[in-house]
């Protein structure tokens, strides 16, 4: 047999007790205060550790640990005994403990008033959390038993509140000044009934919730220094059951769920005046209470139920009909109360029940009607008797009633027969009512469906109410958050249209600037554009004159060339002449020896005569080769005088020229000293002319000199005869015509020297004045360039740009010139290489006396062949010996003029 199923069934049983500890709490655990509880839920024991005395044992129907949850502590002691009461039984769960041990923890729970006032269902749901104590899990209990056992009943509910002997109505309305007073009503049976308390009907477990919160909110507290929420009064929750089944028989079912006040002692408390009172009061509840369940035990006759209204209240509870539990709740590091609640609990215990189960059957409900309206009766009759009505009245009134007692008595024949009647009506609607109970229970079915659904939907209702709400609360921020952005719109327009005001000012002043500053670099770079123009046109007019100056230099160069081709053909024409006379004398000077030697010629031996002949040969060659390499050498002489006085000459003249617009640009502030450079120029030509003047001479004594060892050589020879005419003839010859070759040249040479200096002078001052133009008028632009600069500080650094560009530029263009001035002076001097180098003389005729001076020669030659040297005579030519020209320039000369007309393009800038 199970626990639940064994508890009631057998005809006596005792009063159940069941002890609960709770845990320390963190204010004990903080003071360091130890448990003294040993609980062994195995063998329902708790073990008491005193300190002053031996360890303490404790026995009980169920003891459980401090950890222990609330639906074990539901599903272990009340659970069996709500299925008792869904049977028809009554019973009554007392929580006894000292202030703070958790009776309210145990009976009510964690059921958050806060939580069930705002929301029902909720609540409702939240009875099956783990916090939920004993009163909403029993009501959903209830609900679910009747709803699953029972075809018809009603819940009716009451909720009492004992403080300081006085019952307050938990569930009356708190706006009613003058509240009905409760009255406890002892009946002839010593039955007490409790009068003028609300008994709230309860058709679903969410108003029967609604009813607990509706109390539990109301229940007065009060606060002690033990416990900071203390309950210093006891309630009284009630459930009337009245459950009708299928067979029509109907049961009464209650159950007192009893949270009583603290059990602690006045002194241990700290109560003093009116709380002492109430300690007290309290106190003599649970003594009389105590000494209820003690004289019960004692089965004294003389039970004092009356000496409390607790005791009165809870009478049908303790008198045995009643299933009765006692939860003892325990503050473990309390030691005294602890072994006093566990000593209260102990005796309890011994308290012995008979429960009866409160089944009534129609019929026995009307005896029972009958039986009270005749003991209704009686006590009206003894009312009246008491009240002191005449007896001739009463006896009136008697006969009056046995008569109407008679007529009642006729009735109940009448009644009798009508009652067999009514059976069959009643068998009638029996089967009707079956009927309408089956319909009942499909529209039962149907309205709890309905109810849930409408639970459901005041849920989603009150969600939405809640909602309306924070969406009001959020409308009215809003409001308020606009108004508030409006205002500082408003603020802010202002302030923003004054901004763009300010902006637009600063903007006009901007733009002024702007086009103050465009007009400005308009003006500046039409300026640096008109400049570059005029530096454009000053470099186009410098390369003109530069071009000019190489045409006019060209043409002069040419002149002088033309000059020096007509000295060299004077000269060669001079040196022709010369060779020419010279070649006749020596004829004349070989035919007169020939007219010698033939008048001699048998003086001499044969022997002789040949001697004479090679000597005569030998010297003739001898003169003939000392007189080339002479001639030779001053041709040379001359060339590499010309040549390198003429390039020299060019090289410093253009040197000069192109020094001028460098310093002039390189440095603005010094003048330029032409004048002093063009006389240095001059005086240095001069020298140059003196200095040639002296190497003529020098050569003319070189010639002459050379003329002079022709002589001494043929003089060696010892022919004094003809030694002495030649040299006569040669010294006035070559007298004569150097003289006249030197004044020649002299004069060719200064007037050349002197036309050219002449040309230069004239070029070069013209082309120094027009750079001195175009310098100045550089200074000028660069000047108002530098002028608007300081004026206009903005455009500072676009023009210095542009004018940077400018000067890169001229740079540019500057090194161009230089470069192409070093083109230039490399053509010049190539030009100098190749055209300054006078052409080879020609080959000097055949007179009629070299013929036969060679026929002469020849004759004999054959003769002896001994002495022949053919490297001189080609095809009976006298050839005169090459003029050495380096081998790098042999390659390129071509005639002066030629090459002057061929090469203009050279010249070119
Ligand atoms: N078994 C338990 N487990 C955990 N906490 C508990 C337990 N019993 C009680 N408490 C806690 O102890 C404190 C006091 O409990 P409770 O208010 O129920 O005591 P009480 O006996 O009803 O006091 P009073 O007589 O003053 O009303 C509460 O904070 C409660 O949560």
């Amino acid at each position: 047999m199970t626990e639940r199923s064994q508890s009631f069934n057998s005809s006596e049983k005792h009063v159940q007790v069941i002890a609960r500890p709770r845990p320390l709490s963190d204010n004990e655990k903080s003071q360091n205060l130890t448990s003294c509880l040993n609980v062994n839920e195995t063998r329902r024991e708790i073990i008491v550790n005193c300190k002053t005395s031996t360890t303490r044992f404790f026995n009980y129907d169920h003891v459980f640990g401090c950890q222990t949850r609330q639906q074990d502590v539901y599903k272990t002691v009340v659970a069996p005994i709500v299925d008792e009461v869904l049977k028809g039984y009554s019973s009554t769960i007392f929580a006894y403990g000292q202030t703070g041990s958790g009776k309210t923890h145990t009976m009510l729970g964690k059921f958050s008033i806060d939580k069930l006032s705002k929301d029902t269902v909720t609540a409702y749901m939240s009875i099956l959390e783990s916090e939920a104590g004993i009163m909403p899990r029993a009501i959903h209990h209830i609900f679910q038993g009747l709803q699953r056992q029972y075809i018809d009943y009603t819940v009716k509910i009451t909720y009492l509140e004992l403080y300081n002997e006085e019952l307050t109505d938990l569930l009356a309305d708190t706006t009613n000044e003058q509240p009905e007073k409760i009255k406890i009503y002892e009946d002839k049976d010593k039955t007490n009934t409790i009068i003028g308390a609300i008994e709230a009907t309860c058709e679903t477990p969410f108003d029967a919730i609604k009813v607990l919160i509706k109390g539990s909110q109301r229940r007065q507290t009060a606060e002690t220094l033990m416990n900071a929420s203390s309950s210093r009064s006891h309630s009284i929750f009630t459930m009337n059951v009245t459950m009708k089944d299928a067979q029509g028989d109907m049961r009464l079912g209650k159950i007192h769920l009893v949270d009583l006040a603290g059990s602690e002692n006045i002194s241990r408390s700290g109560a003093t005046d009116k709380r002492a009172r109430e300690a007290g009061t309290i106190n003599q509840s649970l003594l009389t209470l105590g000494r209820v369940i003690t004289a019960l035990i004692s089965n004294e006759k003389h039970i004092c139920y009356r000496d409390s209204k607790l005791t009165r209240i809870l009478q049908d509870s303790l008198c045995g009909k009643t299933i009765t539990s006692i939860i003892i709740t325990l503050s473990p590091a309390n030691e005294a109360e602890t072994l006093s609640t566990l000593e209260y609990g102990h005796r309890a215990r011994s308290l012995k029940i008979r429960p009866e189960i409160n089944q009534l059957s129609s019929k026995d409900l009307v005896r029972e009607y009958v039986d009270e309206i005749h003991r209704l009766r009686q006590e009206l009759d003894i009312k009246r008797e008491a009240d002191g009505i005449p007896y001739s009245q009463y006896t009136a009134l008697k006969n009056q009633m046995l008569l109407v007692q008679t007529l009642s008595d006729n009735n109940q024949t009448k009644l009798d027969n009508n009652e067999q009647q009514i059976e069959q009506y009643r068998t009638d609607i029996e089967s009707l009512r079956r009927q309408l109970i089956t319909q009942q229970q499909e529209c039962r079915l149907d309205i709890n469906e309905r109810k849930e659904m409408l639970a459901l939907i005041r849920h989603r209702y009150e969600e939405l109410i809640q909602t309306t709400n924070k969406a009001l609360t959020f409308r009215e921020q809003a409001v308020n958050a606009i108004q508030q952005l409006r205002l500082t719109r408003s603020t802010s327009s202002s302030l923003i249209e004054q901004y763009i005001n300010d902006c637009r000012a600063v903007g006009d002043t901007l733009q002024v600037n702007v086009q103050r500053i465009n007009d400005d670099i308009g003006t500046m770079l039409s300026t640096c554009s008109r400049s570059v123009g005029q530096i454009l046109s000053i470099t186009t007019n410098i390369s003109q004159q530069m071009y000019i100056l190489n045409e006019k230099v060209r043409g002069v160069l040419s002149l002088a060339f033309q000059n020096f081709h007509t000295i060299f053909e004077e000269l060669n024409t001079i040196y022709n002449q010369f060779q020419t006379e010279l070649d006749h004398e020596l004829r004349v000077l070989i035919d007169m020896l020939a007219v010698e030697i033939k008048n001699d010629e048998n003086q001499y031996e044969k022997n002789i005569e040949e001697e004479i002949l090679i000597k005569i040969k030998t010297c003739f060659q001898e003169m003939s080769t000392s007189f080339n390499p002479s001639t030779q050498s001053l041709w040379d002489d001359l060339h590499t005088f010309f040549t390198q006085r003429f390039s020299q000459m060019l090289k410093n003249e253009f040197k000069t020229l192109i020094q001028i617009p460098e310093k002039s640009t390189d440095d603005d502030h010094q003048a330029l000293d032409l004048t002093t450079i063009r006389d240095k120029w001059l005086n240095e030509q001069e020298k140059l002319i003196l200095s040639t003047h002296s190497e003529l001479e020098q050569l003319v004594t070189h010639f002459i000199q050379s003329l002079t060892n022709m002589n001494n050589t043929s003089e060696h020879e010892k022919t004094n005869l003809q030694n002495t005419t030649l040299l006569t003839r040669i010294h006035d010859i070559s007298t004569q015509h150097g003289h006249q070759i030197r004044q020649l040249l002299e004069t060719k040479l200064q007037c050349v020297f002197s036309q050219v200096r002449d040309e230069y002078e004239q070029q070069c001052s013209h082309l120094i004045t027009n750079i001195e133009c175009d310098i100045n008028q550089m200074n000028l632009i660069l000047q108002d360039i530098n002028n608007k600069f300081d004026t206009s500080p903005v455009a500072i650094n676009d023009s210095m740009s542009l004018l940077i560009k400018q000067s890169q530029r001229i740079d540019v263009m500057t090194k161009n010139l230089d470069y192409d001035w070093q083109m230039f002076t490399q053509s010049v001097d190539k030009f100098e290489c190749e055209a300054i180098l006078p052409s080879p003389p020609m080959a000097i005729p055949k007179t009629d006396a070299a013929v036969k001076l060679e026929i002469g020669i020849k004759e004999p030659q054959s003769r002896l062949m001994a002495v022949e040297n053919k490297e001189n005579i080609i095809d009976g030519n006298l050839l005169p010996a090459p003029i050495p020209v380096p081998s790098s320039r042999s390659a390129a000369l071509p005639s002066i003029p030629c090459r002057l007309k061929n090469d203009v393009s050279l010249f070119n800038i």
